[in-house]
């Protein structure tokens, strides 16, 4: 797969000053055979995708300058799709490594311009550690005990059929850069039985610990519980390497933003969590945004945000604007399950937002915070919505 989402950051690039890199000896010939096991399974086929990480040493080097050279075209192709977050600090890395000391340097470039921003560039760093951890090829062998996929997008279906109201992704959420700390004695696993019993059809689990306090160690908690709703892993996703380490943890949906990756991008990732079998939800907050999701043809699952994620300012008639004309026809005709996102609270929001025409609801805040989280689901729609219930 050429182009740009192929190409990405190299991690360990951005502790290391470039000489390093380059000073090494390079194999210009490179050898375009992989060695994949042969099997007919979707995880095989996604492989083939992402196999740079099974390439020899000097093969990967050389990809590796590549990547460098068309990373730092990123920000560009990003720009001109009106994407305003840029992946990295363009003037370098915050962390400079110097001898044996790193020290981090404040000036108007690398200081990120919201709390967006700061989530991607602190996710950049992040990611590179975590792949040099857990490089792709054992990643993959860890998915083979993963827990089976389960039918995100059905289970939702499924839910607006019985009750006639927008399936609830309910999420596990701690904390938000927004709202601080929601709930101060957190249980993930209590939480998700009690959103389960309450109706919940499935499940948004925050991973991001620094920002959300939260953790892939929850999301694992949850399903090793029994906990039969789908899970998304709620986090900032700009590399495939997460949607492999998402899926190995037992995630059966994965979130992509649209206000922070590109078109093609987006249309990659999409292809790797089909051939993974997940679904793949991509948020959207303005009108651009959800044009750009429309022109991709895979897309089938759309949240539009009533959060602006870089202002934090909340308006829920942004689902009802972002549903209107020609767009809501386009995504009726495509049969688009549409999620209302982020500043739910009563049964008249969800009214308006189903009026506006989403068939499920992600909703953090207003539910975890309620000490009876299963009578806070039934607050929130106005009635009893689980299974016992009908
Ligand atoms: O919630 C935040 O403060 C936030 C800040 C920056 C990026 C993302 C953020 N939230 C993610 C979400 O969109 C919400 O967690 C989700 O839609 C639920 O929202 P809510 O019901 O308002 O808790």
């Amino acid at each position: 797969m050429e182009g740009l989402a192929s190409f990405r950051a190299v991690p360990s690039f951005t502790s290391r000053p470039r000489s390093s890199i380059l000073g090494t000896a390079l194999n210009p010939r490179r050898g375009n055979s992989l060695s994949l096991p042969s099997s007919s399974s979707s995880n095989v086929r996604a492989q083939q995708m992402e196999s740079k990480d099974d390439e020899p040493e000097p093969v990967k080097i050389e990809l590796k300058i590549k990547e460098w050279e068309n990373s730092m075209y990123h920000n560009e192709v990003a720009a001109s799709q009106g994407i305003r977050i840029r992946r990295r600090p363009p003037t370098g890395p915050p962390l400079h490594y110097v001898g044996p000391f790193e020290f981090r340097l404040q000036n108007e470039g690398n200081t990120p311009r919201n709390i967006l921003e700061e989530i991607i560039w602190h996710k950049d760093t992040q990611v590179a550690q975590l792949k040099e951890r857990q490089p792709l090829y054992s990643l993959k062998k860890a998915l083979d005990n993963a827990p089976p996929v389960r039918d995100f997008i059905g289970a939702l279906r499924a839910a607006n059929s019985r009750t006639g109201l927008p399936g609830l992704i309910a999420e596990v959420k701690k904390a938000s850069p927004s709202r601080g700390v929601l709930r101060e004695n957190f249980d993930p696993v209590e939480i998700a039985q009690a959103y389960e019993k309450g109706g919940a059809a499935c499940l948004s689990v925050l991973a991001d610990e620094k920002f959300f306090q939260g953790s892939y160690d929850n999301m694992m908690a949850i399903r090793d519980a029994g906990v039969k709703c789908p899970l998304l892993c709620k986090e900032f996703i700009i590399e495939a390497w997460q949607i492999y380490y998402a899926r190995s943890k037992g995630a059966d949906a994965i979130l992509l933003i649209a206000a922070v990756l590109p078109d093609l991008d987006i249309k990659y990732m999409t292809k790797i969590c089909k051939m993974l079998g997940m679904a793949t939800l991509v948020e959207v907050h303005d009108e651009r945004e959800m044009d750009r999701v429309l022109g991709i043809e895979e897309v089938e699952f759309i949240g539009i945000n009533n959060r602006n994620l870089e202002t934090f300012e909340v308006d829920i008639s942004n689902t009802k604007k972002l549903l209107e004309g020609k767009r809501g026809e386009e995504i009726r005709k495509r049969d688009i399950i549409v999620v209302g996102e982020s500043g739910l609270f009563t049964p008249d929001d969800i009214a308006y937002v189903q009026e506006a025409g989403v068939k499920a609801v992600l909703v953090g805040e207003s539910i975890v915070k309620q000490s009876d989280l299963e009578k806070g689901v039934a607050g929130l729609f106005g009635k009893d919505i689980s299974l016992k219930s009908v």
